[in-house]
């Protein structure tokens, strides 16, 4: 079999023209602020892309860089006046942050309301608990793709590989809310190969460059692949040797273009999401 290839890139365009249509009937820019410190080179391409896509939108969104030396209180003193700007609807700081700073003191500074990365412990307790709340954007991206791609969770067997607090927990809520029989399985599960081919979805989200190999993949899987990965000879692969998999998968999302600018689209459904909730409206 050679798999359907998701095309997250079409799948986010969509997104993004829904969101545009969303914000320009609201009549106002939802605000968005991202916050890097210092220029880890992971972050880069996603703070330009990200920009682009929410100017093109209509969100107001900007990046405030902040030097790698900035220190802990510093960078809470950023979020706190977020925080309190009225004209701001979404808060995203990047991570990594330089090691003088603990990332979870920051996210646990970012008003909840406000948090669109869906990192504050916070939303973390609302998805787990099955509440409304800002849920994290790769999962909600994947949750998409899959629902694009015409797989549906409800009864399915789902492999998530990586138990992250970023990716692979809040994946595994969502799967399971969508009725999923959800296995979370990591660098210490005993066979994971074995574990990976009892998936009819299987999630791979363990940043290891082409771990899953084809024979992990059942015959007619959907595969999506979380991991953005670059070699040291410049090429981008994801955790997913995507050829091999593409020989027994039946539908698989390929890197770049797949997961990633879903992940930058579910950000600005975050944002508007935020906005709405945040200033009492109501869509008709
Ligand atoms: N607080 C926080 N939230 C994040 O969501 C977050 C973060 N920090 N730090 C960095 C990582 C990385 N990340 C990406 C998102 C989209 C692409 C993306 O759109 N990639 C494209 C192009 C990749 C390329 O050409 O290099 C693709 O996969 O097709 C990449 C990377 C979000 N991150």
């Amino acid at each position: 079999m050679s798999a359907r290839i998701i095309d997250g890139k079409a799948v986010a365009a969509d997104l993004r023209a829904r969101l545009a249509e969303r914000v320009r009937v609201l009549g106002f820019a939802p605000g968005l602020r991202v916050v890097r410190v210092g220029d880890d080179p992971a972050s880069g391409v996603y703070v330009r892309n990200k920009d682009r896509a929410a100017q093109q939108a209509g969100f107001n969104s900007a990046t405030l860089q902040l030097p790698e030396t900035t220190s802990e209180a510093e960078l809470l003193a950023v979020v706190a006046e977020l925080n309190a700007d009225p004209e701001v609807d979404g808060i995203l700081v990047q991570l990594p942050l330089p090691q003088q700073i603990r990332a979870d003191a920051v996210l646990r500074a970012i008003d909840p309301a406000k948090d669109v990365d869906g990192f504050h412990p916070v939303n973390a307790g609302l998805l787990a608990t099955g509440q409304p709340g800002l849920v994290p954007c790769t999962p909600k991206g994947v949750m998409h793709l899959l629902r694009a791609a015409g797989t549906a969770p409800r009864g399915a067997r789902a492999v998530v590989l990586g138990r992250s607090n970023i990716v692979g927990k809040p994946m595994a809520a969502l799967l399971l809310a969508a009725d999923a029989t959800v296995t979370v399985v990591h660098s210490r599960t005993q066979n994971l190969a074995a574990e990976c081919r009892r998936a009819e979805i299987l999630v791979a989200a363990v940043g290891r460059p082409e771990m899953v190999r084809g024979d992990w993949v059942a015959e007619g899987a959907t595969v999506i692949d979380v991991g953005i990965n670059r070699l040291p000879t410049g090429k981008l692969v994801g955790d997913v040797a995507f050829a091999e998999a593409s020989a027994h998968a039946g539908a698989i999302t390929p890197v770049p273009g797949g997961v990633g600018p879903m992940t930058i689209a579910c950000l600005l459904e975050n944002t508007l999401e935020a906005a709405i909730a945040r200033r009492g409206l109501a869509e008709n």
